[in-house]
C-alpha cells in the first residue's frame, strides 16, 4: 500500500483526469499525459465517463491507462455527485473493480454507505480517497469541516470535498474549513471549489488545506480546473 500520509508535508500534487469514453480515446489522452508527465503527479481514471462496462472493455482500458507510471486513483463518480455513470450499480462496480483492476487508490463517496469498500480496498492493500460533492452550496464552515472529519472516522487515508460555490464567501469558507481540518487531521485532506469562482482554491499550496489540485489537461473533468502548464507555473511560485 502506498504511503499517502506523508503527502500532507509535501508540496500540492497535480492530478490530470482521464476521461475517455473508449479505447481510442482514452490512448490519445495518455499519450498527451506521457508527453507531459514532468508536470504530473497522479493521474485519475474516470470510468464514469466509460460507454461499455464489460469486463474485458474495463481490463483493456485499465493496461492502456497503466501505461503513465504515476500513481493511478480510480473513480466512478455518481451523477447525484457531478458524475456520468447513470445506469450503474456504484457497489457492484466498485466491487468488481477492487476484485480485477490494477490502481492505487480507490475514490468512494461517503454518502453511499461505503464502509464495507474501504475494508476491501485496504483488506487488497490500495488507499482510500473518502470524498463529497456538495453542488448544491448545501454547506457552511463548519459542515465542511463536519464532513471531513466524518470520512475521517471512516478510516480513508485521504479525504475530499468539493463543492460548487454560490458566491466569494463560500470560496473562502472552503479554503478555510480546509485549513482547519488540514491542522486537525493527521492524513491528508483534499479540497476544491469548482467553477470560475473557486479557481483561487485550486492553487493554494498544500499547507493551506488541499494535498491534490485537479487539472485538465485535453478535456477538463469539473468546472474551473485549470490548464496544467498553468497549475504547475503557479504552484511552484507559491510553494515554500
Ligand atoms: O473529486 C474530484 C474533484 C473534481 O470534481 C474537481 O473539481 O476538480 C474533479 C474530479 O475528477 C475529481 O474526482
Amino acid at each position: 500500500m502506498m504511503d499517502v500520509s506523508k503527502w500532507k508535508d509535501e508540496p500540492t500534487k497535480i492530478a490530470v483526469p482521464i476521461t475517455g469514453e473508449n479505447i481510442a480515446e482514452i490512448s490519445k489522452e495518455i499519450f498527451s499525459i506521457n508527453n507531459a508527465i514532468d508536470k504530473i503527479d497522479l493521474i485519475e481514471w474516470r470510468i464514469d465517463y466509460l460507454k461499455d462496462f464489460s469486463l474485458a472493455n474495463l481490463i483493456e482500458c485499465n493496461r492502456i491507462v497503466r501505461q503513465v507510471q504515476l500513481p493511478l486513483i480510480l473513480t466512478l463518480r455518481s451523477v447525484e455527485e457531478g458524475g456520468n455513470a447513470i445506469e450503474l450499480d456504484y457497489h457492484d462496480l466498485l466491487n468488481r473493480s477492487i476484485e480485477t483492476l490494477d490502481f492505487d487508490i480507490l475514490d468512494v463517496e461517503i454518502d453511499k454507505k461505503v464502509d464495507g469498500l474501504i475494508t476491501k480496498v485496504h483488506q487488497n492493500d490500495r488507499c482510500v480517497i473518502a470524498s463529497h460533492h456538495d453542488l448544491k452550496h448545501r454547506l457552511d464552515e463548519q459542515g465542511i469541516i463536519e464532513k471531513f472529519k466524518l470520512m475521517n472516522d471512516h478510516d480513508a487515508d485521504i479525504v475530499k470535498v468539493a463543492i460548487m460555490p454560490k458566491n466569494e464567501k463560500g470560496v473562502l469558507a472552503l479554503m478555510q474549513a480546509s485549513l482547519v481540518a488540514n491542522d486537525e487531521l493527521d492524513i491528508p485532506i483534499v479540497s476544491m471549489s469548482m467553477g470560475e469562482k473557486g479557481m483561487i482554491s485550486r492553487i493554494i499550496p498544500s499547507n493551506f488545506g488541499s494535498s491534490i489540485s485537479f487539472s485538465s489537461l485535453a478535456k477538463s473533468s469539473a468546472p474551473g480546473q485549470i490548464q496544467v502548464d498553468e497549475l504547475k507555473r503557479m504552484i511552484d511560485t507559491l510553494k515554500y
